[in-house]
């Protein structure tokens, strides 16, 4: 055996190591100590071979396994991204097909993005007429045009290389939205989505199970009316704001939309954090520079990993996320340093008083079912995103659609004074407001704040008589039910809150047709807080003042993920004193 001969082929190899990556030498090196006693023996045995030309067939056999590690890479980059961008997307589109689902064209890479972008912009160029609650055309004219175009229960549109089915017949809407299997579920978050929502909302199967079960006494009613004197407090607040604009003028204009969203943010943040509900505000405003962010991600194709690329956004967004951290950590550990010192404070009725302070609670027992401080972070801010905005939007709707129907303000004022007189409502006063309650359910019918649900099958499903591969994802276009003629009867653009007289189940013959705060396991867990929140809001505001449109108001709902008003709300408030 001849050593030297074989180590000077093993140098010369290694010379080659400025052109080549690093990985691929060491592979190289593996591959001819592993093969040296082989070729050795093989060598040895072959009559016609020199050392010459064993020490070329050494090295040219190394260099064709390392070409044809290049070339295999290469190859499997490009088939992945030809499977990607054509063959995936043409198999799911003859798969949907096959079984008479329509849907649009697919289109390379961006799908129907593109037109959907544009027909947006279109629409939202110009606002509809003021007294007009058909809002679909103007919200989302690409989806309600392929729904109409395309007929049937399902249809499907492209999202990049990715098709969504939406579903619009209430029988498969109730199979996937309380579906048991475990198969559906919601898809993966968006990669920066969860700097801005975390915790339960993102999470998933028996995670999700658990989670849900330490939250959910977070919202009952016991825990509600502990915070009902914050609701109470800030809606205080923003009365006498309102007052104090008002002065000794008979009226004043004002943009109800901002301070909407401060009554709910202070809402928020005052029965999330009690007494810390200053810092909490700060988070709020934090939280709500990190939305804007999101939205500019949201609108584009992304691509992964770009979140590690350190954008001037990118930057901004850990920047915002790890600022909102620590001010929660902070709180947190001067709560945790305040019961410390006053041991009486951990009677529960003291520190269930918030939401942080039920939380905390479970956190000390968190050998059973507690939650750690870190995910005890994700939930707050969670309670910030998915409780603030959505709850504004639905106020600033009905103030809106009260303003454009005046008997129906009328009606509300006169039940509201007649409950509660000019008192600062109570809290069972609520249940006994009927037709604040009707207006609020069609108020969240015409203008639902979230505009449709998203689903995906995590493994193959069957529903309806319809199959679909794990990995389809689908859309249950919320808006575009609650505006259905088909379902609704041909008044469905009025504004009827007699529908919900009898209360939901009547309103839609037990149909699946009205969900404004989802349906099934995952069904809104702030639906009561919210609902409470929004009566004593509506309740304080018809006791003290008469509102109309102001001549300057543009009726222009747009969707920047709720469905927010585009020029805001300017409305003329005028005292009622009667
Ligand atoms: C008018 C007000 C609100 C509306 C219209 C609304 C709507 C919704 C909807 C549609 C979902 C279901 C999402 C899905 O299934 O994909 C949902 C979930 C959720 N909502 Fe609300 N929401 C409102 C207020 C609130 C409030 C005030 C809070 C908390 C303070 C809250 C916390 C949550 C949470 C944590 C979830 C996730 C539940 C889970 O995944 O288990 N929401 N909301």
């Amino acid at each position: 055996m001849n050593l030297n001969n074989f180590n000077r082929g093993s140098t010369r190899t290694h010379s080659h190591k400025n052109n080549l990556t690093g990985y691929y030498f060491c592979y190289l090196a593996t591959v001819e100590i592993r093969d040296h006693h082989r070729y050795h023996s093989a060598r040895e045995s072959h009559p016609y071979h020199s050392d010459r030309v064993w020490r070329i067939m050494n090295f040219w056999s190394a260099e064709f396994v390392g070409l044809l590690l290049v070339v295999g890479c290469v190859g499997t980059v490009i088939l992945r991204t030809v499977e990607w961008l054509w063959w995936k997307p043409k198999k799911l589109e003859k798969l949907l097909q096959s079984q008479g689902i329509e849907g649009t064209p697919y289109t390379i890479l961006f799908g129907d993005l593109r037109k959907l972008v544009k027909q947006t912009k279109e629409a939202v160029s110009r606002p509809i007429a003021p007294f007009s609650n058909d809002i679909l055309r103007r919200v989302s004219p690409f989806f309600s045009q392929v729904v109409e175009d395309c007929g049937g229960k399902l249809c499907y549109l492209w999202m990049g290389t990715s098709p969504t089915v939406i579903v619009t017949d209430p029988k498969l809407v109730r199979e996937i939205m309380c579906d048991k299997s475990g198969h559906i579920d919601k898809p993966p978050a968006h990669p920066l989505g969860r700097y801005l929502l975390n915790g339960l909302v993102n999470l998933q199967g028996q995670k999700w199970v658990d989670r849900r079960k330490i939250i959910n006494p977070v919202f009952h009613v016991d825990q509600l009316k502990k915070m009902y004197g914050a609701f109470s407090c800030c809606c205080s607040e923003l009365i006498d704001r309102w007052e104090k604009l008002l002065g000794s003028g008979e009226s004043v204009e004002l943009d109800v939309w901002p301070e909407l969203g401060n009554l709910t943010g202070d809402i928020i943040s005052r029965s999330a954090f009690g007494s810390s509900y200053l810092e909490g505000r700060r988070i709020f405003q934090l939280q709500t520079e990190q939305a804007e962010l999101f939205i500019q991600a949201v609108r584009s194709i992304y691509i992964p990993g770009f979140k590690f690329v350190p954008t001037r956004n990118n930057r901004r967004r850990k920047e915002i996320d790890s600022e909102v951290c620590d001010l929660l950590r902070g709180i947190i550990k001067k709560r945790e340093q305040s019961i410390a010192t006053n041991p009486a404070s951990t009677s529960s009725s003291a520190s269930h008083d918030d939401l942080l302070g039920f939380l905390m609670d479970s956190n000390a027992n968190q050998e059973t079912t507690g939650i750690t401080t870190d995910e005890m972070i994700g939930e707050c801010k969670l309670f910030y995103f998915a409780g603030q905005e959505t709850t504004s939007v639905l106020l600033n709707w009905t103030l809106v659609v009260l303003s454009m129907y005046p008997n129906w303000q009328h009606l509300a004022r006169q039940e509201v004074l007649q409950v509660c007189g000019r008192k600062q409502p109570v809290f069972s006063d609520m249940n006994q407001l009927k037709n604040v309650t009707m207006i609020i359910y069609e108020v969240l019918r015409l203008y639902p704040p979230a505009l449709f649900l998203i689903r995906m099958a995590h493994h193959a499903i069957n529903i309806g008589g319809y199959s679909f591969p794990s990995g389809m994802e689908f859309r249950l276009p919320i808006l575009t039910m609650h505006h259905d003629p088909s379902l609704w009867g041909d008044d469905v653009k009025e504004f009827k809150p007699e529908r919900f007289s009898q209360g939901i189940s009547k309103a839609t013959k037990n149909k699946m047709i009205f969900f404004p705060f989802g349906a099934g396991s995952r069904t809104c867990i702030g639906q009561t807080f919210a609902m409470t929140e929004a009566k004593l809001g509506l309740a304080m505001i018809l006791q003290h003042f008469k509102f109309e449109l102001s001549p300057s108001y543009l009726h222009a709902p747009f969707s920047i993920m709720t469905l927010q008003p585009q020029h805001g709300t300017p409305l003329i408030l005028s005292r009622y004193d009667e």
